[in-house]
């Protein structure tokens, strides 16, 4: 959970290399900081390798070449047993979503909570609230199955957000929604980076990060580099 004092970097990226198999290298030499309570786009080409930085971000891969640290800790170079505890203080949006389709949006949504061990009584509390924010009040107990492409990356943002993670990591969360829904969630991810969660957002939505005026990292050809608003 957020902490008063920060003595650490979010992320710090140090000449990280990414190639899947024998391929070549997706990601080229990356260096990158992410001071707490920063709030980043990712863009990009198609295929520049926006979903493959943000899995290591999520700890889903380990890079080729280079290191990754996450609040402080070398995650290139921890022991597995270390990594649960890191990814407790993350929020993922996945661009597939990834919700458990045996469970209601409600039950998603109030997964990570209680796999943090909250209790009934705070699920309660909090899980409506959100689904109803995201507009989703009259489908709490609807399986993932019966809900719209739009519905679905809505609970998956709810729970990506629900815990309050220290860094929040979403690919094309607005991919599926109307332009009014697209600015509603910004506005949510907006207030959660205002209570201190660090935030990058892979994104294709020009519209979007010239509106909010947020630094983007620009990935194409392997590299990466960061542009200020103005630059944008
Ligand atoms: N699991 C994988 N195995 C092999 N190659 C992969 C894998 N995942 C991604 N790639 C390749 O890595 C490159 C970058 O893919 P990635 O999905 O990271 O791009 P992206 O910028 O997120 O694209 P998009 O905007 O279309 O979502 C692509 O050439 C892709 O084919």
């Amino acid at each position: 959970m957020q902490q008063e004092q920060f003595e650490y970097d979010t992320v710090r990226f140090k000449s990280v290399g990414l190639r899947y198999g024998n391929g070549p290298e997706i990601l080229q030499d990356i260096s990158l900081t992410l001071t707490p309570g920063s709030f980043h786009f990712l863009t990009g080409p198609s295929g520049a390798g926006k979903t493959s930085l943000l899995s290591l971000l999520y700890l889903a891969r380990r890079p080729s070449r280079g290191s990754v640290e996450l609040f402080g800790q070398d995650v290139t170079s921890a022991p597995r047993h270390r990594l649960p505890a890191i990814r407790r203080r993350l929020g993922v949006v996945f661009q597939d979503f990834r919700l458990l389709d045996h469970l209601s949006a409600l039950d998603n949504v109030a997964l990570p909570l209680r796999v943090a061990g909250a209790s009934e009584a705070e699920i309660q509390r909090h899980v409506p609230e959100l689904l109803s924010w995201v507009g989703l009040a009259s489908h709490m107990q609807a399986k993932p199955s019966v809900l719209s492409g739009g519905q679905k990356q809505r609970v998956a943002i709810a729970r990506a957000v629900i815990t309050r993670p220290d860094l929040l990591v979403a690919d094309e969360p607005t991919g599926n929604v109307d332009d009014r829904t697209a600015i509603r969630l910004m506005h949510l991810f907006r207030e959660m980076n205002r209570l201190g969660t660090t935030i990058v957002i892979a994104t294709h939505n020009e519209q979007l990060v010239r509106q909010m005026r947020h630094p983007r990292l620009h990935l194409e050809g392997g590299r990466l580099s960061i542009l200020q608003p103005e630059e944008g």
